[in-house]
């Protein structure tokens, strides 16, 4: 009998290509999954010849994780509607500023028994307010959608180091689907029933990141940069259960998408590397990202303005003085040591409104 579900995945950078790695690796093991992993390129040259074709050919994304052979059974395409043609399991994993274009290319083609789950980490805003990578996702294919997020530095997976991760997903057979396509004795997964509480985790802390790298610019110690972490863990929290207070579980927070992704982003990602940079050289954070990171998108900077955004049109932002001070810091030229202007917050009634969001603020 023919295998009855298929994967494809929507993305090829240093996360993409690592995801492409593991699920290229479990899916051959897996009786009612088809062996090829179509895997979306976003095309372009690299030293003269197609990313595609170097992928398909060596087995390894030369530019966006190098050193790392994918499994034979990934098979690059550059074209979005042939990556999802048949797909049952479709993963999403590009920086969150390009989903609107995918979408839109993608929509039309999809199985309507399909299934997504998004690895991005990214908010959106739309006139419905604040929306997250799901809904988008969900509002466009029209298909159930989860999330996986946590403590994941592309390179540390790539070279098989020990982490754990957090998938969202309300049904809890498709949860078993998703995990046995993921999990691997180097990459731990814990799933739980709190889509949007895991991908809240995974947007908002690189808001974090960034404050965690202007510190290091700034030359301070780890006791600064940890009560950092610490405010900007709270906010994160706050903000989310602000949003969306009622369908978001607190201890979504304590899972590896909450604390740890913030404890290893402050200290080991790129949002983190890139404001250090952006304290000592003085160059802007585009600049910055075209000099620094081969390709590679940042995604801090631009939650920064976008959580600022909505606090802003809902006149909250005194409750979040970290995030304020980092997207003054990013966009209106105030000093880096302002960061910690009104810092001294109460965040002693939080956790004790959790259904009651209003009330927190
Ligand atoms: N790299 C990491 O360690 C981790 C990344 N993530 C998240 O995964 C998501 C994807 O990031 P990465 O795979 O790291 O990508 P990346 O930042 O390494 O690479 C950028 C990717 O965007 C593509 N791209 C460039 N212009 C494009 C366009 N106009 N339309 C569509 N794609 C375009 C590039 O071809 C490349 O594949 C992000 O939300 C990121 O926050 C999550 C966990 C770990
Ligand atoms: O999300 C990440 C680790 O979990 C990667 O963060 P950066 O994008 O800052 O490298």
């Amino acid at each position: 009998m023919s295998p009855s579900k298929k994967v494809c995945i929507l993305g090829s950078g240093n996360w993409g290509s690592t995801a492409a790695r593991i699920v290229g690796g479990n899916v051959v093991k897996l009786a009612d999954f088809d062996d090829t992993v179509k895997l979306w390129v976003y095309e372009e040259l690299v030293n003269g010849r197609k990313l595609t074709d170097i992928i398909n050919t060596e087995h390894e994304n030369v530019k966006y994780l190098p050193g790392h052979k994918l499994p034979k059974n990934v098979v690059a395409v550059s074209d979005a509607i042939e990556a999802v043609k048949g797909a049952t399991h479709i993963i999403i994993v590009i920086p969150h500023q390009f989903i609107k274009h995918l979408l839109d290319t993608v929509r039309g083609s999809i199985l309507p028994n399909a299934t997504a789950i998004s690895l991005i980490k990214g908010i959106g805003i739309s006139d419905r307010g604040m929306t997250t990578m799901t809904q988008t996702i969900h509002r466009t294919l029209a298909i159930p959608v989860s999330s996986l997020s946590g403590a994941n530095i592309a390179d540390e997976i790539a070279e098989e180091k020990y982490c754990e991760t957090t998938i969202g997903c309300h049904d809890p057979d498709e949860a078993i689907v998703w995990r046995s396509l993921f999990n691997t004795p180097y990459f731990q997964v814990n799933c739980v029933a709190d889509v949007i509480g895991v991908e809240f985790c995974g947007a908002l802390k690189n808001v974090v990141a960034v404050g965690a790298g202007f510190i290091d610019g700034l030359g301070l110690g780890n006791n600064t940069k940890a009560a950092i972490i610490r405010i900007g863990f709270l906010e994160m929290r706050r903000l989310a259960m602000h949003i969306s207070g009622a369908h978001i579980q607190e201890s979504t927070f304590m899972e590896s998408c909450g604390i740890a992704d913030v404890i290893t982003t402050c200290y080991g990602g790129r949002n983190r590397r890139l404001a250090e940079e952006f304290v000592k050289t003085g160059k802007p954070m585009p600049q910055l990202e075209k000099e620094m990171l081969n390709g590679q998108k940042l995604q801090g900077y631009l939650t920064a303005e976008e959580v600022h955004s909505y606090i802003d049109s809902c006149g909250v932002t005194d409750h979040f003085p970290l995030f304020t001070n980092i997207y003054q810091i990013c966009y209106e030229h105030k000093p880096p040591y302002t960061i910690f202007a009104g810092l001294n917050v109460d965040f002693s009634r939080d956790t004790q409104t959790p259904s009651s969001p209003a009330a927190m603020l």
